[in-house]
């Protein structure tokens, strides 16, 4: 029997799966890392530290596996998305990465408006101007660190600098690079005007890969430090979102995913790279070949969770917080939450805006709060599966994937909220098991992603909504939806006492 590794970069921490060929999980590993955030609406993380967890996280992965490791035969990668990695002339980072969730340039989104003209940059890119993407953030350390910026030769995304460090092979998928706001999506290229406009050599994009090619092999000094064999073939790999799609079988028009990680996101299919959704939806290449999909994003869905059980229950697990969360009915009695702790994009693309809970009593117990934080992450999410629908799209049947799958009440309450059947696999690693479909298409174990996807995902269990609760949640909704309205202002105001 032959094994692929899916490692999913994400925000929290790096996952590696071990999959075997009928695509049943040998092993999996997780290995966390920090956020570094210096002030409100920074977001840091360090590049090399994502090389060594993950070099970490494949040999604990190699210490569970009994076989021979040459049956080990392809790798790939899936990546939290955006992340600006500037790198020297010996490919060296010249500062932390500057992340997907750092809000930090709203002028420089306002300075490419005015420089390429949004209508242009709608036409090029399929999407808006967003402090996430990329491009921003070059802008930003060219004019905050001009001395840094001069340094910079070109720049990576998070995995692809983990696959560089991997394997010495400099790359950017295209599912990735359609995140910068520098690639033309329909065309699949750098866009040269975009780059002149904005002063970037033309070396300074790096090229270009599709998530199914082979790039090499890993380093033999990796491959001793981890444990691999030196064969073992690398795939390019995709953004998590892309990867996402792949590992649940978003393959065809119609299919729709919610995930729940650091971020949350409801993603939909596209054939085609040519449609216009004026920005309303991300619209990104997708990591099968040759087609797209459209998706909005909540800033901080687990993130929201996680916030909250670092700063009230450090030492718990998810397990035990949410433990008693099916005790509270829907409305947490009487309590709202709305997950703006990183601002917000879909549908409200608002770095300013912060979180709120709405109704504190002080009858409110501490899992009242729990059960408002989940709430509000899934109202969030509901804004973009309604974006969705008011397109015309057919959304019934959602598959659920992410850390936030792993908690059976919080499915049932994406049942309940997205008025839909939710599917959940038999693993909730959706962006880790697309990495591992690639390598193993990649190994020519299969003729196409449908077919291994036909193989490999396995449906677990599946939710109904509970017409009862749709009906609580409908009305909830409708008062989640206004809080945004009602407290716009106020945080504006607040503003100048954040630190
Ligand atoms: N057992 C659990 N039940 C519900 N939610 C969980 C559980 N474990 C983790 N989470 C949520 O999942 C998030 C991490 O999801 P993950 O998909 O691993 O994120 P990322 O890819 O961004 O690192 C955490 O922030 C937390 O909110
Ligand atoms: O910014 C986006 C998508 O546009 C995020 O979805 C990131 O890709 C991070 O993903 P997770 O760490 O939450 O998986």
């Amino acid at each position: 029997m032959n094994y692929v590794i899916g490692i999913d970069l994400g925000t929290s921490a790096v996952k590696l799966l071990l999959v075997n060929q009928q695509g049943a999980v040998a092993a999996e590993v997780s290995k966390a890392y920090p956020l570094i955030q210096q002030k409100a609406g920074y977001s840091e993380q360090e590049p090399d530290i994502w090389v060594k967890q993950t070099i970490a996280g494949l040999s604990e992965l190699l210490d569970q596996f009994t076989g021979d490791r040459s049956q080990i035969v392809g790798l790939s990668f899936s990546g939290q998305m955006h992340g600006l990695v500037l790198l020297d002339e010996k490919q060296k980072p010249l500062r932390n990465a500057i992340l997907w969730n750092d809000t930090r340039t709203t002028a420089e989104c306002r300075e490419i408006y005015e420089t390429a003209g949004k209508e242009r940059l709608l036409q090029v890119t399929k999407n808006p101007a967003l402090e996430g993407f990329t491009l921003p953030k070059i802008l930003w350390v060219k004019k905050h660190e001009p001395a840094l910026f001069q340094k910079a030769k070109t720049f990576v995304l998070p995995k692809d600098y983990v696959r560089l460090k991997l394997t010495g092979q400099l790359h950017i998928d295209y599912s990735d690079a359609a995140g910068t706001l520098l690639l033309d999506i329909a065309k699949k290229e750098w866009s040269p005007e975009l780059c002149r406009l904005f002063g970037l050599a033309p070396d300074f994009c790096p090229p270009l890969i599709g998530s199914h090619e082979e790039v090499g092999t890993v380093l033999p000094e990796v491959a001793e430090r981890a444990g691999l064999s030196a064969q073992t073939r690398v795939f390019a790999g995709g953004a998590d979102n892309a990867c996402g799609a792949i590992g649940s079988g978003i393959l065809e028009e119609g299919k729709t995913l919610a995930s729940i990680g650091t971020s949350g996101v409801v993603l939909s299919y596209e054939s085609s790279g040519d449609k216009d959704f004026q920005g309303v939806v991300h619209y990104f290449n997708h990591g099968a070949p040759d087609c797209f999909y459209t998706m909005g994003v909540t800033l901080a869905a687990g993130f929201s969770l996680s916030w909250f059980k670092e700063v009230f229950a450090k030492d718990e697990s998810y397990s035990e917080l949410l433990e008693e969360v099916d005790t509270v009915p829907p409305g947490a009695n009487g309590l709202l939450f709305t997950p703006y702790l990183a601002g917000e994009r879909t549908p409200h693309a608002d770095s300013v805006i912060r979180g709120s809970f709405i109704g504190i009593d002080s009858s409110h117990e501490r899992k009242d709060f729990v059960r408002a934080i989940v709430e509000g992450i899934t109202f969030s999410l509901h804004e973009s599966v309604q974006i969705f629908r008011e397109q015309g799209k057919r959304i019934d049947t959602i598959v659920s994937i992410g850390g936030g799958a792993q908690n059976e009440t919080w499915l049932q309450m994406q049942a309940d909220i997205f008025e839909a059947t939710i599917v959940k696999l038999s693993s909730e690693q959706g962006p880790g098991m697309g990495a591992a479909m690639l390598a193993a298409v990649g190994c020519g174990w299969f003729p196409s992603l449908r077919h291994c996807a036909a193989a490999f995902l396995k449906v677990e269990k599946e939710f109904q909504p509970v017409q009862d609760n749709v009906e609580q949640y409908k009305e909830l909704f409708r008062l989640y939806q206004a809080v945004y309205l009602n407290t716009k202002e106020l945080n504006n105001s607040l503003v100048k006492f954040r630190k």
